[in-house]
């Protein structure tokens, strides 16, 4: 068995450090996410008896004998409740000598408190079972974003689950947000975790990166809190290092010895954090509304980094960060337990993203990591149970083109936090049709990561809640907000309205990927209906044509065309007559196109993918079918949109600069002659 769950990160709006001595703080989880994977042994092929933890980012696996954990720690392996801690301090003891004996590098040494935190969630929740665990993240670890609460949780959530102590339904494959009874289990193991690695935590981090949005904390109580305006921030990574175990110890320290001035501080950031969560909560409909409270809270924020910095948590570092972006008049503080770590800076709604580009240039040039968060979206700590029986995907139909991810079981992956994006097209502009779902998603999602600004075409009234998932997708180094445009693309004025409209919103051009599809299964040739094939025609090749036509005009030398052809284009399908012919037009579109722009510096190539997971396969087959698909491929299984977008990320970018006219295939190991 296999068994996933994931956990976001967060930022601390306001009240960090204060909310350890009883004020009141307000945090929002972030979409960067800690992911764990727990295997039983037998599956994994790990020798029986043994405990692996596998470090995959910091490519590290510590591991123990069963056996000897059971004797260093016979008094956990029985599952206990997490209020039950007085067990800490023995176990603290053996749990550090079992940790001792793995010879942590001495440059990863404040890895001591996340392996301590494993091994005693591990035992306690699951006992002395044999599995292999795997943890990896896109958090930046010690940073103020909440790594090791992301980390607890994660590891508590699949831990609880792998244990059978929070149920999964066993229908379901696909990723599942927890009951709230089921939510407060978790976060009560996780904070045992946070305990270990921080101290005295005050509860806040593993709070939201349970339970996800925005909340307000105070003294272990959570509300709920919605924004009512749009709130965009720039985090900026410092990258100086620090442990919060000790800024926790030293605020305590400075507050002994100065209790009234500190309860004095700790007081005014209670009342900054209570009117942030009104201010943000507050309807703001018009422009003027919402920039009002942009400056009431830029001013709170910089109240609260002046009281972190009596508080003794700041560092020059952070001040840098702070004096570059008020050149630019924008408001920052630190964010997490500072010393390092993180900077917040309020984007206003109305900043030019011309500004934006400037400062992040500026951060970028001293030596930090910038990135843009929206705050407020759904990301919730959730699991997952892999399929183990066989089956490639459960049984499931969708009735109607085109199909619709939202309802797909598992949901097709379009991210991985194992993707490393490198600004490799940082500054250019793409269009993607259908870029809602399917491999067009997930190649908005990596062209994003990389830098583009992105615009995508979809399907009105039918995939519109695709489209808007498609627009939450992680954008870490997005300039501008992803565009969507509705539109049947079968047809030449469409194909040139969505032109149009996005030469409109950024000026031009630079990379157009042809992708839209839709597929019927027809058993015999004399089945197609006119209608039909004119459809099927219509959107998977006219409307290349019809994109081309109208994007060259935008597009200068260097600028890339990519057509998504198929595997079946190769090797003929049966049952997909009209699609295949489709397909096979495009390869020869993509030869000769490439053939015609070669004189004015443009590539054309094309993508041919194999079996993938996208709505096209349940809305196209039968319920048995997609339970076999992609079991015929050399690989015995179908590929993953993100396992295809890399491809067309490498014809985009200019490491593919001396290739023109081909086709790549991703197509999990079918040999083909193109
Ligand atoms: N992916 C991970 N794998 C193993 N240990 C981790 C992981 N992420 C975090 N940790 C543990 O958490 C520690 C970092 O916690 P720390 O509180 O210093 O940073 P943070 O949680 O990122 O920041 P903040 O508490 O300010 O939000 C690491 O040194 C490690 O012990
Ligand atoms: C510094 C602190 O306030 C937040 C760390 O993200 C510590 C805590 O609340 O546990």
């Amino acid at each position: 068995m296999e068994i996933r769950a994931r956990a976001p990160g967060k930022i601390i709006l306001s009240g960090e450090h204060a909310v350890v001595h009883g004020a009141t703080a307000v945090a929002a989880s972030i979409d960067l996410y800690t992911h764990v994977l727990i295997r039983s042994s037998t599956s994994s092929g790990t020798d029986d008896g043994l405990l692996e933890l596998q470090l995959k980012d910091l490519g590290l696996v510590f591991s123990w004998p069963v056996q000897r954990i059971k004797e260093t720690l016979p008094e956990l392996g029985t599952a206990l409740s997490p209020s039950s801690t007085s067990f800490l301090p023995e176990s603290m003891k053996s749990i550090a000598t079992l940790v001792e004996e793995q010879n942590i590098p001495e440059a990863k040494i404040g890895l001591f408190g996340g392996v301590s935190a494993f091994l005693l969630l591990y035992t306690s929740i699951q006992g002395f079972k044999p599995a292999t665990v795997v943890i990896s993240s896109d958090l930046p670890m010690g940073s103020g974003l909440g790594s090791s609460a992301a980390f607890c949780v994660a590891l508590s959530a699949a831990l609880l689950a792998y244990s059978g102590a929070v149920r999964l339904d066993v229908n379901n494959y696909g990723w599942l947000t927890l009951a709230e009874l089921e939510l407060e289990l978790v976060n009560k193991w996780a904070f045992v975790g946070e305990k270990i690695i921080h101290g005295k935590p005050s509860g806040i981090d593993n709070t939201v990166s349970t339970f996800g949005n925005m909340i307000m904390f105070r003294l272990g109580e959570l509300t709920r809190i919605k924004s009512n305006m749009p709130l965009r921030m720039l985090i900026t990574n410092t990258k100086v290092g620090r442990n919060t175990k000790a800024l926790v110890a030293g605020v305590s320290e400075r507050a002994s010895r100065h209790p009234d001035a500190m309860a004095a501080v700790f007081s005014a950031v209670d009342s900054i954090s209570k009117e942030l969560s009104t201010i943000i909560q507050s309807p703001a409909s018009d422009e003027l509304s919402i920039t009002e409270n942009e400056d009431k809270l830029e001013e709170l924020l910089e109240m609260n980094q002046g009281l972190l910095q009596s508080m003794g948590v700041s560092h020059s570092s952070i001040e840098a960060v702070i004096r570059t972006t008020l050149k630019y008049k924008l408001a920052s503080k630190l964010t997490g337990a500072g010393g390092g770590g993180c900077v917040l800076t309020l984007l206003p709604a109305l900043l030019a993203d011309a500004v934006v580009d400037k400062v992040i240039a500026e951060l970028e040039s001293c030596g930090f990591q910038c990135l843009i968060t929206a705050i407020g979206a759904l990301q919730f700590s959730v699991l997952s149970r892999m399929a183990s029986d066989g089956k490639q995907f459960p049984p499931l139909r969708q009735e109607k083109q085109p199909g619709l991810e939202h309802l797909m079981d598992p949901t097709p992956q379009a991210t991985s936090h194992e993707y490393r994006p490198s600004n490799k097209l940082k500054g250019k502009v793409a269009l993607v049709t259908g870029g809602d779902s399917g491999i067009g998603r997930a190649v908005c999602h990596c062209f994003a990561m990389e830098g583009a600004s992105v615009a995508f075409t979809y399907v009105k009234s039918q995939e519109d809640k695709d489209a808007e998932d498609t627009m939450q997708s992680p954008k870490p180094m997005t300039p501008k907000s992803p565009l969507c445009i509705a539109a049947d693309v079968g047809y030449d004025e469409n194909c040139k309205r969505v032109v149009d409209e996005v030469v409109k919103a950024y000026g031009c051009i630079d990379i157009l990927v042809n992708n839209a599809a839709v597929q019927y299964k027809s058993d015999s040739v004399e089945d197609i209906s006119p209608q039909q094939l004119e459809n099927v025609f219509r959107t998977n090749i006219f409307s290349y044509f019809y994109f081309v036509r109208h994007a060259l005009k935008h597009m200068k030398e260097g600028s890339i065309i990519i057509n998504t052809t198929s595997v079946n284009a190769y090797k003929g399908h049966p049952t997909l007559l009209d699609y295949t012919a489709t397909k096979g037009a495009i390869v020869a579109f993509t030869r000769g196109l490439a053939l015609q722009l070669v004189k004015r510096g443009i590539r054309v190539n094309g993508v041919a993918p194999g079996p993938v997971w996208t709505p096209l396969i349940p809305a196209s087959f039968s319920e048995e079918d997609v339970a076999r698909f992609g079991s015929s491929v050399p690989m015995g299984r179908a590929g993953q949109p993100i396992e295809i977008a890399p491809c067309y990320v490498f014809l985009a970018s200019s490491d593919s600069s001396y290739i023109t006219g081909q086709v790549l295939h991703p197509n999990g190991g079918v040999i083909v002659n193109g």
